[in-house]
């Protein structure tokens, strides 16, 4: 493994990821994987988790195409160093912010979407430089061999390198130094993740889980409602990292809302949801126990149907769930939704607020206000308001978590900051020395002042300093107009602190 790194590292250091030319070839030849083999990249999503093309294409490969031309198409304007303000001690000096590659970057992934979350984090370390080691997880078996043939066929194949196994191998992939790891996955492993890159001082993206709440209120619109949260909590079978985890909303709602997500199911998965192309399985058999350990002494208002030989479980719904009961403790990551009573959205909040920070967030409800005070209210990792889901898919908002919900985030130009330096430059003239006289010890009270007054706003907004500087201004034309030659330079900064000291006695 370690070779496998270094070998990596080196075709990092010979440079020739950084060049926007290759970033954006690299960057095509991605996407002419995607666009040539859609159907080997389909049939393995589909083989992993019971998925249909339709699918495997709309909830996997769309949001990975999509990312890839945004990056296409602004990544000329983002690597460009962005000039920044300066101060009256640089006003003649260049100063700006330079984007730079981290180096080595570490994805790992998860298997619950495993081809864009493992492929979405790649794209925005390509675009911004990197050289990349990409670990699929071994639960998505198909989607993990399938990268690891293809990328390989389209992507240079020093820079880019995919590593599949499991436990021990991933154990010894974070033994090694990277310059950046991207994790997605539960939050127990994600404190193994942590830790391995605290011994290297590797900064960590951790994209974890958690259970997020769906808050209805009660003057909604419930046939609306109960549409989009059965399409969100259902997709996928339920184990979507921010699909919404449980309902939060008054008691005398319970009913209806089983009742029309109910009617929602027969009309999305038809009278046979075991029939349904659009209807998955759970991964694998462990999953499978634990999602029916969480069922025991529930009272199951729909659903509850379970079969072991396909590891299905059928749409599900709990009601008048108690919090301290095992499936309230645990992120259910399964077709499984628990409705706990609330008596006001008061207590909707204190409830949120009792537990760990979740990854999402999802209120209901046509008072904008109520919507805009539980987002005050609260903290999640993201927040969608009468939707769920909805603001993975909008790559301009940055995705990912919130304390025990993971750190940092990613989506388009987020991905491209996370897995960037921001370099700060000043490039200063070697002439000009006089003014640097002011940092040179020996240091003195007038020092100390005419500190100050170039770099304190509140020091140099007075009128006496004005007129003082306006007669330097005056004294230094007449001294220009004499030694013209040498002077020109330091007439025009004097004359551009008087000018920014107008500007500034303005404010
Ligand atoms: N925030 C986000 O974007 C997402 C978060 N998730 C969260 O991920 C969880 C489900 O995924 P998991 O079952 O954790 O996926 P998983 O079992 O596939 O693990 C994820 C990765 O961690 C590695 N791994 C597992 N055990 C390890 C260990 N002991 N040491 C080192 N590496 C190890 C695996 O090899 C794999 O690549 C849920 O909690 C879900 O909420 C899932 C998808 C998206
Ligand atoms: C248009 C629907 C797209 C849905 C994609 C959802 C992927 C969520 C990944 C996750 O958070 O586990």
């Amino acid at each position: 493994m370690e070779r496998e790194v270094q070998r990596v590292r080196q075709a990092f250091r010979s440079g020739r990821s950084r060049p926007l030319r290759f970033r954006l070839q690299q960057l095509e030849a991605l996407r002419r994987m995607v666009q040539e083999r859609e159907k080997d990249i389909l049939a393995a999503i589909g083989a992993d988790l019971c998925k249909s093309e339709f699918n495997a294409y709309s909830q996997e490969v769309i949001t990975v195409l999509g990312e890839i031309d945004l990056m296409l198409e602004n990544l000329p304007e983002w690597i460009t160093a962005k000039p920044v303000k300066k101060n009256l001690l640089t006003m003649l000096d260049e100063a700006y912010i330079q984007p730079e590659p981290l180096g080595v970057v570490l994805i790992i992934g998860a298997w619950n979407y495993p081809f864009v979350l493992t492929i979405q984090p790649l794209v925005g370390a390509i675009a911004a430089g990197n050289a990349v080691i990409i670990k699929p997880s071994e639960l998505s078996e198909n989607t993990a061999k399938i990268l690891a043939k293809l990328l390989p066929q389209y992507l240079d194949q020093d820079l880019y390198v995919v590593v599949n196994g499991g436990v021990e191998e991933t154990t010894e992939l974070l033994k090694q130094r990277f310059d950046h790891i991207l994790y997605t996955g539960n939050t127990a492993v994600g404190k193994i993740v942590m830790e391995a890159a605290a011994k290297h001082l590797t900064p960590v993206t951790l994209e974890l889980g958690g259970k997020s709440p769906c808050y209805i209120d009660k003057d909604c619109d419930l046939d609306i409602v109960c549409r989009r949260i059965t399409w969100g909590k259902y997709m996928n079978c339920g184990q979507t990292c921010i699909a919404p985890d449980y309902i939060l909303c008054e008691a005398s709602l319970q009913n209806q809302i089983v009742q029309k997500i109910k009617e929602t199911v027969k009309e999305f998965y038809g009278e046979n949801i075991k029939e349904s192309p659009d209807y998955e399985r759970i991964i694998n058999l462990r999953h499978f126990k634990r999602i029916l350990g969480l069922l025991e002494g529930q009272k199951i208002a729909f659903g509850g149907e379970t079969d072991e030989a396909m590891r299905y479980i059928a749409p599900t719904i709990l009601t008048d769930v108690d919090p301290e009961t095992k499936v309230m403790q645990e992120e259910i990551f399964g077709p499984v939704l628990p409705i706990v009573p609330v008596k006001s959205v008061d207590e909707a909040i204190n409830f949120i607020n009792e537990r760990e920070k979740p990854l999402a967030l999802y209120i209901f409800s046509h008072n904008n206000k109520l919507i805009k005070r539980m987002i005050d209210e609260t903290s999640s990792g993201g927040v969608t308001g009468n939707d769920v889901i909805m603001h993975f898919t909008l790559n301009s908002l940055p995705f990912g978590g919130v304390g025990s919900s993971g750190m940092g985030a990613y989506h388009g130009k987020h991905s491209f900051d996370t897995f960037s330096h921001q370099r700060p430059c000043l490039l200063k003239s070697l002439k000009r020395e006089g003014a640097n006289k002011l940092r040179y010890p020996p240091n003195s009270q007038s020092k100390v002042d005419w500190g100050k007054f170039f770099l304190l706003k509140q020091f140099n907004k007075g009128k006496l300093g004005l007129l003082l500087l306006t007669f330097l201004g005056i004294v230094a034309a007449v001294l220009v107009k004499k030694y013209q030659a040498v002077l020109r330079r330091k007439a025009l900064l004097i004359f551009l602190v008087v000018h920014r000291l107008r500007w500034s006695s303005k404010q």
